[in-house]
């Protein structure tokens, strides 16, 4: 199982100072939302020219026009770039198009989906490289809310899958057992005092 690391900052040098001391223990360098509003497409380039050899992630979270949007990030650098599960299927279809063109691909965050195992199927079938099953902060703190519900959606989706939300060393393992490709680990890696060291204890823990 791979290990990615969310970058929820809001500037470059930052983020570049993160990935720096992240690095050595994760596969895929996610450049947060919040970032790329902020600081632009170019954030992508920056990231992408300092760790030529990871994957970068841009958590774009397309909802419309997906075929240009993840163009740009594409061009800008970008190994895979989310769209919305929520999106219509022709906004998909669209950054799937955008991703063949590039040789990359395409992630479907299902934050905010409700039967996230059905959609998970129905994206993979239009060609996206895998999903993430994400629960943000706010579908977190709903009653009921689960970390199992989203591991067993993701086992029960039979499609290739990332979990994403709240991921921590002692929950990682939970991610794996459950079949996922990917364990995405965002504040427990950039909100310790020692970043190289939290990532360095969540890849042990896989
Ligand atoms: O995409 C996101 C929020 O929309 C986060 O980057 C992702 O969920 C990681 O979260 P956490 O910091 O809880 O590990």
């Amino acid at each position: 199982m791979k290990l990615q690391f969310a970058m929820d900052t809001l500037t470059t040098d930052a983020a570049l100072e993160l990935a720096a001391a992240a690095a050595p223990s994760v596969d895929i360098i996610e450049l947060g939302t919040p970032l790329i509003k902020a600081e632009g497409f170019r954030a992508i380039t920056a990231i992408k020219e300092a760790h030529p050899d990871k994957i970068v992630f841009a958590d774009l979270k397309t909802m419309d026009a997906g075929e240009l949007e993840a163009g740009e990030a594409f061009k800008a650098g970008a190994d895979l770039v989310t769209v919305l599960g929520v999106a219509g299927d022709s906004t998909i279809a669209g950054a799937v198009k955008a991703a063949k063109e590039h040789g990359k691909g395409i992630v479907v965050d299902l934050i905010g989906v409700h039967d996230k195992a059905a959609r998970a199927k129905e994206v993979v079938a239009l060609g996206a490289e895998f999903v993430e099953m994400h629960a943000g902060l706010d579908e977190q703190a709903e009653d009921g809310f689960t970390f199992e519900a989203l591991l067993e959606a993701g086992t029960a989706s039979g499609v290739p899958f990332s979990v994403a939300g709240g991921v921590k060393a002692s929950s990682v393992g939970s991610v794996r057992d459950a079949g996922a490709q990917v364990a995405v680990a965002g504040a427990a890696i950039y909100g310790a005092d020692d970043v190289a060291a939290a990532a360095a204890e969540i890849r042990a823990a896989i």
